[in-house]
């Protein structure tokens, strides 16, 4: 809808003259010719701006303005002035005046005033909407996100949750796959037992094991009586975070607790029984994994009775939004600043930037930019050099048909790299090649990109993720 514009003047010709300056745009415009009637027409027509001349009879300006923003949504109002009266336009913007502009005024001016109070009027709207928005998300715990793909995120946590089944979260870092497994415990009927989480890929392979299952006095040199994290998540949930990264011979003891559901502690003979609930999570593809042997099948089914895949933030930019005023909230209660809103270049910067870090690298960038702002409004000046360049379109150059074979032929002929990490880096190559021939061939259409490629929409996706490759970059407007 063209924003709207009264004009509230009692003298004809000056309500002429600024309805023909700003004839240029498609304002719809309304005229008042004093006080009174503009409070008449302000309720029904709903204007976004109201000009108002504060040199009126019947109703002084001072006075108009103070009623007009005693209204129930009440426009921004600009004061006209007249020349050398500035003081009383400041005194107006003290009783709630956006801006004034004194007569004579230059008509470029008064333009450029009107836009710049469109402008900060979408910012402020925006900013009321986000935050009924975020109250309204509260449900969600700390998830934040209303796009269609968090959207069935959440009805599958909420699916899951009261039932004991086996979970595998999958999804690039920072996506927010430990926030999903604590959601999951949250809403569960184990929500009294504790949360444990083990990240397989940060503890070393000698130590997961007593990590895990616990240790025995005299178990090892030094070793004392302590519980592993199975039995610290008695009745509770146990998070093993990158399972894809855990050693083979690992896996193998886990699979066994999953199915028989007792252990032992290291150096011990007693069996403990294990009433646990396990939620996985993975940024590989297990898939791959099992292909190359480094991951079981078994326990792959046995780890993923449900599984849920977190959209990446690039395939989910319209969260940005929100996710940004959230975060510009967060970091403002931390660090005691000001910081109304982001601009809507700003913004609009960050929605483009494609997030390699995802979520976690939104909150970063966020919480940087807060401590760094110098005034209570960020614009895209404040915005990392990264993100500004990173919106310079990336071009996928694939290396040329020579190129690729002189490769294989020093992957041959040295004996540095193995047969397995050869084939699966030309696998690698081929995949990207031809997954992103068939893109472009369909405007980054992933459904059709998959039926051509043959493979359910959810593994190209997978595929995508773990290839690094955008397909907004291959839409048509591109
Ligand atoms: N939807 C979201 N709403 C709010 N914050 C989020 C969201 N997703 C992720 N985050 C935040 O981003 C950071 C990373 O999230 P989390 O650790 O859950 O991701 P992850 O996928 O488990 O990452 P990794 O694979 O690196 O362990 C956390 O600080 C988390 O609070």
């Amino acid at each position: 809808m063209n924003p709207k514009i009264i004009i509230v003047d009692d003298e004809y010709n000056a309500r002429f003259a600024m309805k023909k300056a700003l004839s240029k745009e498609k304002y719809q415009i309304e005229e008042a010719e004093n006080g009174l009637v503009a409070l008449e027409k302000i309720p029904v027509f709903h204007p976004d701006i109201a000009f108002l001349d504060l040199n009126m009879p019947q109703m002084d300006g001072i006075t108009a303005l103070q009623k007009i923003n005693e209204l129930e949504n009440p426009p921004l109002v600009i004061v006209v002035t007249a020349h050398g009266s500035e003081k009383i336009a400041v005194e107006s913007m003290k009783k709630g005046a956006y801006d004034y502009i004194a007569k004579p005024y230059d008509v470029e001016e008064l333009r450029i005033i009107t836009r710049n109070a469109l402008e900060k009027l979408s910012l402020v709207r925006e900013n009321i909407q986000l935050k009924e928005k975020i109250n309204l998300q509260d449900s969600f715990g700390e998830l934040i996100g209303e796009s269609k793909e968090m959207q069935s995120v959440y009805d599958m946590i909420e699916k899951v949750a009261n039932t004991d089944v086996t979970v595998l979260i999958t999804g690039e870092n920072g996506t927010g796959k430990e926030l999903v497994a604590r959601e999951i415990h949250k809403r569960s009927s184990r929500t009294k037992g504790k949360f444990v989480p083990l990240n397989c890929a940060s503890v070393p392979e000698n130590l997961i094991e007593s990590e895990l299952f616990g240790t025995e006095k005299g178990a090892f040199t030094d070793a004392r009586e302590r519980k592993g994290k199975l039995e610290e998540a008695n009745k509770g949930t146990l998070f093993l975070d990158e399972i894809g990264d855990m050693g083979l011979n690992m896996q193998a003891k886990v699979l066994r607790v999953l199915n028989d559901r007792i252990f032992e502690r290291l150096g011990g003979n007693t069996s403990i029984q294990a009433d646990v609930r396990f939620i996985s999570a993975t940024n590989k593809d297990l898939d791959i994994e099992i292909e190359e042997e480094n991951f079981r099948e078994d326990l792959y089914y046995r780890i993923k009775v449900v599984d849920i895949v977190m959209p990446p933030l690039r395939e989910r930019a319209t969260d940005i939004p929100l996710l940004t005023e959230h975060f510009l909230k967060l970091f403002c209660k931390k660090h005691k600043k000001n910081i109304e809103a982001i601009t809507p270049k700003g913004l609009q910067l960050l929605m483009d930037y494609c997030w390699p870090g995802n979520v976690r690298e939104l909150k970063n960038t966020i919480e940087k930019m807060v401590v760094l702002a110098d005034s209570t409004l960020i614009d895209e000046h404040d915005l990392p050099e990264n993100i500004v360049q990173g919106n310079v379109k990336k071009s996928y150059s694939f290396p040329s048909s020579d190129k690729v074979l002189n490769l294989w032929q020093n992957y041959i002929n040295t004996n540095k790299v193995s047969f397995k990490n050869a084939k699966r880096a030309f696998v690698r190559e081929f995949e990207k090649v031809f997954i992103v021939e068939k893109l472009k061939k369909h405007q980054g259409n992933i459904t059709q990109t998959a039926n051509t490629l043959g493979i359910p929409r959810q593994s190209l996706q997978q595929k995508l993720r773990e290839l690094a490759i955008n397909a907004r970059e291959f839409t048509k407007e591109q």
